[in-house]
This record gives structure tokens, sequence and C-alpha cells, in this order.
């Protein structure tokens, strides 16, 4: 992209790309010369930097940080249709995303039941594989193979938190970042603490009318992206009010 802009006129040196993880970002973001700081990354690195920069208003800093994204799913009419918005949501790019569904809330009845059971059997379908692979997969591996362990983990620790199974995620290869998606149902466990799982893992929770639909939607401290799967428009018009996510990305 650098090479591109250059091409297109921009004279070098103005736009540099450099590559690096904790120790680049903190050699960049306490330059003393610096003017602004515009940040995409983890809450806990934005977090950091804001306390980096705290009381110094002559520069500007922006943060776009993770999320706990809420998808709620209200009696489905084509329910192929609102497992393929599902997966779509949740585990594109094997779930990093920072707009990815990391908390379903799905109606109960049978409606829910349906579409739980047609979700688990399609998503246990995936098998994520490298780039290259033929036929191409629907998702690759995580960034890294210590990611992949860190989801893993974090669905044993909610199974450990009372947490049900529905999906067992699977590491496909050991030492690689290949792994399966997981869904676990948590309407039954407490105490599950609020934090992005940057990956293919998928919390459910059961909720009965739309106002605790809603009251579970805005049960974190993020806001990001919210999500509404429902045959009935006036239910989109009351998430639109009532839901606190700041950028409502309705489905
Ligand atoms: N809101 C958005 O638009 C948006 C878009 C994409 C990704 N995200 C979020 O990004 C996260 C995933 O990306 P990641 O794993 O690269 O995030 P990260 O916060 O771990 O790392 C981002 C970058 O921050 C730098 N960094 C790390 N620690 C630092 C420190 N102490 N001081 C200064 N810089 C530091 C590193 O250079 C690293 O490349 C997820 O939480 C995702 O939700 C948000
Ligand atoms: N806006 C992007 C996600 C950015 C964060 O990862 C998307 O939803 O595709």
């Amino acid at each position: 992209m650098v090479k591109l802009w250059e091409k297109a006129g921009l004279p070098a040196g103005v736009l540099n790309l450099l590559q690096g993880g904790r120790e680049t970002g903190e050699a960049l973001s306490s330059q003393s010369g610096l003017d602004g700081v515009l940040f995409t990354g983890s809450s806990a690195t934005g977090f950091h930097l804001h306390r980096q920069l705290a009381g110094q208003p002559q520069k500007m800093l922006a943060l776009e940080m993770g999320g706990n994204n809420p998808l709620i799913v209200d009696d489905p009419q084509d329910i192929d249709a609102a497992v393929h918005l599902t997966i779509q949501s949740a585990f594109v790019t094997a779930g990093q995303r920072c707009t990815c569904a990391r908390r379903l809330l799905v109606k109960r009845g049978s409606i829910g039941d349906a579409f739980l059971q047609r979700l688990v059997e399609v998503s246990g379908r995936i098998v994520p594989d490298a780039w290259n692979a033929q036929p191409q997969p629907f998702i690759g591996g995580l960034i890294s193979a210590a990611a992949a362990e860190r989801v893993y983990q974090a669905w044993q620790a909610l199974v450990e938190q009372g947490g049900t199974t529905l999906l067992a995620p699977r590491l496909v290869k050991p030492g690689t970042s290949l792994l399966t998606p997981g869904i676990v149902e948590l309407t039954e466990a407490h105490d599950i603490a609020d934090e992005e799982v940057f990956g293919p893992l998928l919390g459910v929770w059961r909720y009965d009318d739309f106002a605790q639909a809603i009251h579970l939607a805005n049960a974190t401290r993020y806001g990001l992206s919210c999500g509404l799967i429902s045959p009935d428009r006036e239910l989109f018009d009351r998430l639109l009010l009532e839901s606190a996510s700041r950028d409502r990305q309705l489905e």
C-alpha cells in the first residue's frame, strides 16, 4: 500500500510503515514530538495509551478498540438465512474482527431451539486450513499458535464456570494456529467476565422477551457493534434507540 501511495505521487518518507509488536508501539507512542496518535487495537493497549498521553491536550488521541458484541436472534422466519448471518458475523476471518458477534442472544422457544441446532450443525462443518489449501477454506488460522491456544483456554474456562458446550473447538494441528469454531451456552453460568475473546468462540444466552434481550445486550462495558436478526421491523427501531453500542450495525 505504501508503494502505491508513492507511485501516486506522495513524497517518499511522508508515509512510513513500521511493523512490530509491543516494544515498537511503545517506542512510537513515547516519542516526545508526536502531534497525535490514531490507534486501532485491543482495549488493553488503548487504555494504556490513554493513560500514557493523559494531561497532554495538545496531542490528539483517537482509539478504535475491541468489543464484546451482542447479536440478538429473535424468532427468524428463515432459519438457514439466520444461521448464515450468524456464522458470517461470529466466525469470519476466524473471529478476528472487532465487530464479530461474541454473545449470541437467542429467544427461548421452538424457533430458537431449531435455529441453535442448525447453527451448531453447520458450524461443526467448518474446518480451517492454510490460505492456499484446495478447496479454499472458509476460515484460516488465527494470528499465531499462541492466540489459538488462548481462545481454546478461554473456552475451557467458560466450561469450568458452568457453561455447556454446544460445539467444542478443536486445535486442528498442534503447534499451528488452526482452530475450529466453538459455541458454548452460558445462560445458567455466573460471573462471566465481560472480556473480548478475539477468535472463533461464541457464547449463547437465551431470553424470554425483547426487553430482556436489550438488557443482556447492553450488559457490557464496551460499545462497538450490536446486531439483530428478526423479521419484525419495529424491533430494529427499538434497538436503535435502546442499544448502548456506539456504532450500531443492524443486520
Ligand atoms: N475498533 C476497531 O475499528 C478495530 C478494528 C480492528 C481491530 N480492533 C481490535 O484490535 C484487537 C486485535 O488487534 P491486536 O491484537 O493487533 O491488538 P493489540 O492491542 O494487541 O496490538 C495492536 C498494536 O498496538 C501496539 N502496542 C501493543 N502494546 C502497546 C503499548 N503498551 N504501547 C503502545 N503500543 C502498543 C503494537 O504495536 C501492536 O501492533 C482486537 O481487540 C480488535 O477488536 C479494533
Ligand atoms: N469494520 C471491519 C472490522 C474492523 C475490525 O476488525 C468489519 O466489520 O469488517
